[in-house]
């Protein structure tokens, strides 16, 4: 996935970013960082195509499927874990043991097999959060957005976030998280910072 002098103001608004040009590979987690206000979650928006950029271009070859994780986890209360994560591929059209297998492999993946049996309103911010990044994988997609995932954390859970993270890397994914925490940052794979695009850029 390919940004193209990609530029974008609301109206009558100045521009957020400019000239943003930069190639994203699969297999990396890359770290969307810039101040508050700079554009993360609009760039987010561009990205997931619910909005058009107001110039240059982004080029989605490759994409198939985006998921996206948002800032708070959202779940049902009473469904388990396993539940959460095996749905997504029961809904692919896997039979129920496989897709609790598949389930339970993924859970492993973000160290919450010891809570899979567990109801979602039962976990704690951190579990529920690697939950989210677990279940955004379940779908294989090639693009998962993921949205200040540690903002609304204490330091401890955005620790336990923040190693979930490494667990999300996968090589057919391309994965974009939007975020201001410095380790959150340091944990991913690869850095974009809108700082540099940040409307200053017009003069
Ligand atoms: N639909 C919209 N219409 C007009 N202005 C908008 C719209 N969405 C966002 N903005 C403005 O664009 C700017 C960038 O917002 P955005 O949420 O993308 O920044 P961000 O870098 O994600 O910020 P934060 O780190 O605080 O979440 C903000 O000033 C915001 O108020």
């Amino acid at each position: 996935m390919t940004l193209s002098g990609l530029g974008h103001r609301f109206p009558n608004a100045p521009w957020l970013f400019q000239h943003l040009s930069y190639e994203f590979q699969p297999g990396m987690v890359y770290a969307l960082t810039g101040p508050s206000g700079s554009g993360k979650s609009t760039l987010l928006s561009l990205i997931a195509k619910l909005d058009k950029p107001s110039a240059g271009r982004i080029t989605h070859e490759g994409i198939g499927q985006i998921s996206w994780v948002f800032q708070n986890p959202f779940g049902t209360p009473r469904r388990t874990a396993l539940d959460h994560v095996a749905l997504p591929f029961l809904a692919a059209g896997s039979t129920i043991d496989q897709a609790e297998e598949s389930a339970s492999e993924l859970l492993r993946r973000f160290q919450l097999d010891r809570v899979a049996g567990r109801e979602f309103r039962e976990l704690s911010g951190g579990e529920a959060q690697r939950l989210m990044l677990a279940r955004g994988l379940a779908t294989h997609p090639s693009l998962l957005l993921v949205d200040e995932p540690t903002a609304q954390l204490d330091r401890v859970t955005a620790a336990a976030v923040d190693a979930g993270i490494v667990a999300i890397a996968d090589p057919t994914t391309i994965v974009l998280i939007a975020t201001h925490d410095p380790n959150t940052r340091d944990a991913c794979t690869a850095q974009l910072d809108l700082t540099p695009y940040a409307h200053a850029a017009e003069a």
